[in-house]
């Protein structure tokens, strides 16, 4: 039986074949803003990401993942709490069941409607596969979604949902520039954690934007009438 999120398969067992998950710094944690402490050494984030290193959209079982072209520092991720240059590998995103569940991380105790993650690998390591084992290997931009208004951006992404129905599918998918679906604003939280599905590797320094970005609830509604297709978890 391999992991999932249903009852028989989801976090709560994942410790029997990942005895990591009770490890030291495993993700994903509730934000407290309160008890943040606020580091001035901290610098603004670095985002530059180019959209012809677009390469496909992947059905994983899980989620649906956009993958880029990363042998080149075209698209990459510097300064903010790390220190080197990340280079994009993929997004993906998390949702849940209903619109008051979904985000992994949740801001005392908010849990948003999804959640993105943008994750990037540290070139001080031959590649990504080598990177995720370290404890500086990855970096993941979280950016949860709340619904609200329509997101264009993302609207992209979900009319190459039809392409992909049955889990392991991927379709091409060119010239996508990830950089639209971030907020205006991208103040951060940090903090040294982990992947949020197994492997649970403690690879990840965790770069949470505090500001969401909307989605409309017609677009969540298809992520899940997707993840039916994808033949994905619920959350919830
Ligand atoms: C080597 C590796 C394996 C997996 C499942 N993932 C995805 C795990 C994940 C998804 N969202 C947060 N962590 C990554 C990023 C790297
Ligand atoms: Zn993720």
């Amino acid at each position: 039986m391999s992991w999932g999120y249903a009852e028989d398969n989801g976090p709560a067992k994942w410790v029997a074949n990942f005895p990591i998950a009770d490890g030291p710094r495993q993700s994903p944690i509730d934000i407290v803003p309160g008890e943040a402490s606020y580091d001035a050494g901290l610098k603004p984030l670095s985002i530059k990401y180019d959209p012809s290193t677009c390469l496909d959209i992947l059905n994983n079982g899980h989620s649906f993942q956009v993958t880029f072209v990363d042998d080149n520092d075209s698209s990459t991720l510097t300064d903010g709490p790390i220190s080197g240059t990340y280079r994009l590998k993929q997004f993906h995103f998390h949702w849940g069941a209903a619109d008051d569940r979904g985000s992994e991380h949740t801001v005392a105790g908010t849990k948003y409607a999804a959640e993105l993650h943008l994750v990037h690998w540290n070139t001080a390591y031959p590649s990504f596969g080598e990177a995720a084992s370290k404890p500086d290997g990855l970096a993941v931009v979280g950016v949860f979604l709340q619904v609200g208004a329509e997101n264009a951006s993302l609207q992209r992404l979900l009319d190459a949902f039809d392409s992909i129905k049955t889990k392991g599918s991927q379709t091409s998918f060119a010239n996508f520039d990830p950089s639209t679906m971030l907020p205006g604003c991208l103040d951060y939280w940090t903090y040294d954690g982990s992947l949020t599905t197994p492997p649970l590797l403690e690879s990840v320094t965790w770069i949470v934007c505090k500001e969401p970005v909307s989605v409309s609830p017609e677009q969540v509604g298809l992520q899940r009438e997707c993840s039916d297709r994808l033949c994905a978890h619920r959350l919830e």
